[in-house]
């Protein structure tokens, strides 16, 4: 299994990053225009979201019988009369996103499926609790069966440049993992700016986290693509600098087909075909898959079908 193993932290690595916002944002907006997906070509697109996508649910009033549901969906999460129009078996979702209280519950409902489940941990969503309390909790997730932990870190430390702090908590957080990959929300909307967002990827990178995250889907902001094209270069370096790989994972806010594309378009131009597969790359969303199945049934039928079935997510 890809393991991303840190390195020492090395703050040479981006002390002298400077990012020109404007000259981000107007080449963020052209993504959408990079590629021309048409029929077959943009079906097959959205066939891979899917396998990308950490099907999410993270709401006070959660229930098992929700998360069942919800596993129910990441098992089959396209009418099978769709898929096999065309010609598609053993679809399924990336993951499967809960809080930890939940993991025991997603485990069972996701039984021999082979889909991962992964459990936010360390005080999702704002953080802010004593360290060892967060270690405890990646611990208790770790041990209710969580393949994945996507942890939030101190956004105290990044505004404060306190690097050192920043890494030693989340190598920490690492070494609760165990052999859990761990995933790292930045919460890039709290973080005031791209040059904070690429900082706190390199340290993030550099204490082992086996993806970064944009956002835990609660800020104000959530994912962005001006903020995810920088997290994207910051890979692209961290890789040319170490030989490590890591992922990337946008949340929060991603609700459309088209959002669906224009990320994994994103990833191509990025970061390469490697980057469009679910080890490399995962949409956190809680109610994307609904307008993606939309989308997918128009393809095959050629009208669309109505909202009630495609109740859940
Ligand atoms: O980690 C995933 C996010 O919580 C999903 O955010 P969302 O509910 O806006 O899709």
């Amino acid at each position: 299994m890809r393991r991303n193993p840190g390195t020492d932290l090395n703050t040479d690595s981006f002390a002298d990053i400077r990012i020109n916002t404007p000259a981000v944002e107007r080449r963020a907006a052209t993504i959408p225009a990079r590629r021309s997906l048409k029929k077959d070509h943009q079906a097959a697109w959205l066939l891979n979201a899917i396998r990308c996508i950490d099907l999410t649910t993270l709401a006070g009033d959660d229930t098992e019988a929700r998360v069942a549901r919800l596993c129910a969906k990441a098992r089959q999460p396209v009418d099978p009369e769709l898929l096999e129009a065309l010609g598609v078996t053993g679809l399924t979702t990336g993951a499967v996103c809960v809080y930890p209280t939940m993991v025991a519950a997603a485990k069972r409902a996701l039984g021999n499926s082979g889909i991962p489940v992964a459990s936010v941990a360390t005080g999702f969503p704002a953080g802010l609790m004593p360290l060892d309390l967060r270690l405890a909790e990646i611990r208790y997730a770790v041990d209710q069966g969580a393949d994945e932990i996507d942890i939030v870190i101190t956004r105290a430390h990044v505004l404060q440049a306190d690097w050192t702090a920043l890494y030693d908590e989340m190598r920490a957080m690492r070494e609760a993992c165990g052999t859990s990959r761990m995933k790292a929300i930045l919460a890039t909307g709290d973080l005031k700016s791209l040059e904070n967002v690429a900082k706190a990827s390199h340290v993030a990178m550099q204490a082992g986290s086996d993806w970064i995250k944009t956002s835990t889907g609660k800020e104000g902001v959530n994912a962005t693509l001006p903020v995810s094209l920088i997290m994207c270069r910051a890979i692209r370096d961290y890789r040319d600098q170490t030989g490590h790989i890591v992922g990337f994972k946008p949340a929060g806010g991603l609700r459309t087909a088209k959002d669906a594309l224009n990320w994994q378009i994103l990833m191509r131009e990025e970061l390469g075909r490697d980057w469009l597969s679910p080890d490399l790359f995962r949409i956190g969303a809680s109610s994307l898959l609904g307008d993606i199945e939309r989308q997918i049934s128009h393809h095959v039928t050629g009208r669309y079908a109505s909202a009630h079935r495609q109740a859940i997510a």
